[in-house]
């Protein structure tokens, strides 16, 4: 007990997501096994949030990382169709006064090192810092993202149009040029409030002791060296990743998926998933079971019931409707030699990894794009909110390791056009190349976590720097 009351702690305040939640638990977990730190989660919740998804990822956790569930706030007041970055950033400020005391309590308690808020949070590094508390920003996404957040303010400055309409791609420093409508989704209408308040958070990641990136320095060499030594950040920058999940258990249905994998050959499966919380719209759906079936190919597919907002079910990964009630008329007859469906969740990791899959058709999501690479699985991209636009555009303008969809004039990725995509990457010459270069990244993903690779020295540095703090008022050493 004594022992543990003087081991260095940390503090973690995430927000809602899956997808957010999943690499900060894995960074949690290194510090505790790499480094001996105790790891406390602030966990912000709403009136209408299931915590189901978040219990099953936090619960297995070793005893040394806990976590505090704040008072639900309300967003009752907000419409329905207010945007998914306005809903997650007012949980998180509704949430301020409790984390205050929440923070206050730890300080008084324990020898508290840093508090490191997911990058929706960043207002709340104030709190940490009148506590004397360092505060950090964990950044899910890449080196690349990061780079579009500190060069914006230029941006806004220079250019008068909505971005999407600029003549020329984007030529953020270090990165491969991005078209104005691959930028981000709080970016895409000015006038829009999102807007105001993302430039807003932005500019606060100024103010963070540092920044903590999920990406490495091998993958974005160009992104890290702008936000590092050119100067684009005034922050420290800490490459850490890929922090990919480990230890999600995998339920009846993932066992089902594992062993229907099983009886598949080998690299003949594409992996179909959308994340944590994207959806398709009805029309969307049918065009991609009737791609998938004219195919030919194998497919492992998570379903979810259609909506018309791109990432319907990011605060509740469920879908409670049975499949056959959206799927096309016989689609699961006509297809059951040739692919499995299953509704909403899947063991990701594990079906990446297993031999018989051969691609994946994703919509971008970081975590995604880094568990893929991890397993050296070629993709289709399918971007479809968030930053996923612009990871996409990484992938196959720059690492080469994917193929982009393009819907058409009304915003459909047409059937004959997916089914085109899949034979290319399963079958095709075209998949072969690519596969060939992801499995390069796989390799370099694998030596920076190792003993001597950047990522583990970078958290060295990291949990050296919060090992220095005796107690809450002294600052980290530069
Ligand atoms: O059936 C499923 C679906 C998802 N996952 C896991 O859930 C996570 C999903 O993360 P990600 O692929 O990043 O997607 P989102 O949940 O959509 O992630 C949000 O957070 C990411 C990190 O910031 C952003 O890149 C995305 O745009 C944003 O939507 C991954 O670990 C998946 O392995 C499963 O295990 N099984």
């Amino acid at each position: 007990m004594e022992a543990t009351q003087k081991a260095p702690h940390i503090a973690i305040l995430p927000t809602p997501g899956i997808g957010h939640l999943i690499p900060l638990t894995e960074f949690a977990k290194r510090l505790l096994l790499h480094h001996h730190f105790r790891v406390t989660f602030i966990i912000p919740t709403t009136d209408d949030s299931s915590l189901k998804a978040h219990k099953a990822i936090l619960e297995p956790l070793p005893e040394n990382i806990t976590s505090l569930y704040l008072p639900p706030v309300s967003l009752n007041d907000l419409p329905k169709e207010a945007k998914l970055e306005k809903r997650i950033a007012l949980s998180v400020t509704r949430s301020l006064p409790a984390v205050r005391q929440t923070l206050k309590t730890l300080t008084e308690s324990t020898r508290l090192s840093a508090f490191v808020v997911d990058m929706f949070c960043a207002d709340a590094i104030d709190v940490a810092q009148e506590f004397g508390v360092p505060g950090y920003v964990f950044y899910t996404s890449s080196a690349m993202a990061l780079s579009y957040i500190f060069y914006l303010p230029k941006l806004d400055e220079t250019c008068s149009c909505e971005y999407r309409d600029l003549p020329e791609p984007v030529k953020i420093p270090g990165c491969v040029p991005v078209h104005g409508k691959d930028l981000p989704d709080p970016v895409q209408d000015r006038d829009n409030e999102v807007y105001k308040l993302s430039l807003h958070r932005w500019k606060r990641y100024n103010f963070a002791d540092g920044i903590l990136v999920n990406s490495f320095s091998e993958l974005e060499p160009g992104a890290f060296k702008a936000l590092k030594e050119d100067s684009l950040c005034t922050s420290p920058v800490y490459s850490l990743g890929p922090l990919i999940q480990t230890g999600l258990t995998s339920g009846s249905e993932g066992i089902q998926c594992l062993r229907w994998l099983d009886e598949q050959p080998r690299g003949s499966v594409l992996f179909v998933s959308f994340g944590s919380g994207g959806t398709l719209s009805h029309n969307q759906l049918i065009e991609l079971a009737l791609g998938l079936e004219m195919s030919q190919q194998r497919f492992l597919w998570v379903v979810r019931s259609p909506d018309n907002s791109a990432y319907g079910t990011y605060f509740n990964a469920q879908s409670p409707d049975d499949p056959s009630e959206y799927l096309p008329n016989g689609f699961l007859e006509r297809t059951k030699d040739m692919g499995l469906v299953v509704p909403s969740w899947a063991p990701q990791m594990k079906i990446l990894g297993h031999s018989s899959t051969g691609g994946f058709l994703t919509h971008c999501g970081w975590n995604s794009i880094l568990e893929s690479m991890i397993q050296g699985v070629p993709l289709i991209a399918w971007p479809l909110f968030a930053e996923q636009r612009m990871n996409a555009t990484m992938l196959t303008d720059d690492l080469m390791v994917g193929l982009r969809v393009e819907p058409n004039k009304n915003g459909v990725v047409e059937r004959h056009e997916i089914g085109k995509y899949v034979r290319s990457l399963i079958g095709g010459e075209e998949g072969k190349q690519l596969r060939n270069r992801m499995n390069n990244l796989k390799e370099a993903a694998a030596k920076v976590m190792g003993q001597e690779g950047s990522s583990t020295k970078s958290l060295a540095k990291l949990a050296q720097k919060w090992e220095a703090i005796k107690s809450p008022t002294d600052k980290p050493p530069m």
